[in-house]
């Protein structure tokens, strides 16, 4: 059995839009181990979502899969008949949706929306799925009486753990969670992050969280992949690369978020500009209007990913420079005069 669970290469996902197409996901590369929670971080609309329901295959009706693999244990199912990939979903690999605490339907309980997924996805008869309903709930930490409860009777933060107990529901082996904490205050983020991190080590699975938030990622993630643009411009285990990241968006993205476990941190500094157009992307590296390290060749050559030690790789011209980057992008007047 491969180490590794799950691994995308060279992904490419396109919106259609009139007579234009928008390239969301621009040869995208990374690999999922298994057994760990693996970070997808970036600004808003850097791709992240459209990657992680490429992995599912659940895209938007103008969006279309057009290169790359995505290799699920051992099978591309980039490429799976669209009845296999169903048989797929919820059993191998579920997801829970952006806002997915918001999304469950109001006029029905929520055991009768776990059913759904219990008996006509899994074919549990009723004792089952009610047993397994119990259970699930019991593994979210929530009471099993609540079960006949209706959505808007939990809070935002229990409605979050139902999400998660649904997606458990089939016992999956991987699951992609999109901004699941987003909406929530720091208190009850943390308490969910330790949840699926407690799930996530006792069960063994791997998970996949999205977030544009760097501090969630540092705070329970063992890898994380960082989103630029379509591309993935860093990427290696947590500590590694956000203790030493060697890309300056990534050093960027740190500065601009507080600690999540409330650790005095400098003065957040934002990244000046904005992401460019996925429709007619810059030629290059697609940071370089915003990089205050940029040289000329970063306006007209695409960088190369380079591998550096434990798995850690980079995409920048100047990643062999980390180590002045990265003092030099700690400071606050170095971005300021950026762009
Ligand atoms: N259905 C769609 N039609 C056209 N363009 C889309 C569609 N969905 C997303 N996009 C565009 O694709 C790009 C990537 O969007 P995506 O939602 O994947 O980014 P994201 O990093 O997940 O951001 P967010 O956190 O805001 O969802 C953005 O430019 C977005 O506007």
């Amino acid at each position: 059995m491969s180490e590794t669970l799950l691994s995308v290469r060279d992904l490419e996902v396109g919106y259609k839009v009139g007579d234009r197409v928008i390239h969301a996901v621009d040869g995208a590369s990374f690999d999922v181990p298994r057994g760990t929670i693996v970070g997808l971080v970036g600004e808003s609309g850097c791709g992240k979502t459209t990657v992680a329901r490429a992995l599912t295959r659940v895209i938007a009706d103008n969006a279309k899969i057009t290169g790359g693999e995505i290799v699920f244990d051992g099978r591309n199912i980039a490429a799976l008949p669209e009845r296999e990939m169903n048989r797929l979903r919820w059993r191998d690999i579920a997801f829970i949706p952006q806002s997915a605490m918001n999304s469950l339907d109001p006029v029905y309980t929520i055991e009768y929306q776990l059913n759904e997924v219990l008996k006509n996805r899994g074919g549990m008869d009723a004792r089952r799925a009610r047993a397994r309903a119990e259970e699930l709930f019991d593994m979210v930490g929530i009471e099993p009486g609540r079960l006949r409860d209706f959505p808007h009777q939990f809070s935002g933060g229990m409605r979050q753990r139902v999400a998660i107990a649904l997606a458990l529901a089939l016992d999956p082996k991987l699951i992609i969670a999109d901004e699941p904490v987003t909406a929530l205050d720091v208190i009850v983020q943390r308490q969910i992050l330790d949840q699926l991190r407690e799930l996530q080590s006792r069960l063994g699975i791997s998970v996949i969280l999205v977030t544009h938030d760097i501090s969630v990622v540092a705070y329970v993630c063992d890898r994380v992949v960082v989103m630029y643009a379509g591309r993935v411009v860093e990427a290696g285990p947590m500590a590694a690369t956000i203790t030493a990241p060697a890309h300056p968006y990534t050093i960027g993205l740190r500065n601009a978020f507080p600690d999540l476990k409330g650790a005095a941190t400098g003065m957040l500094v934002p990244i000046e500009g904005a992401p460019p157009s996925l429709v007619e992307p810059p030629p290059g590296c697609r940071f370089a209007p915003r990089c205050p390290f940029a040289l000329d060749i970063c306006r007209t050559e695409v960088p190369q990913t380079g591998a550096r030690s434990n798995g850690h790789s980079a995409a920048c011209h100047r990643a062999h420079e980390a180590e002045m980057l990265r003092t030099e992008g700690s400071k606050t007047e170095t971005w300021l005069n950026a762009s």
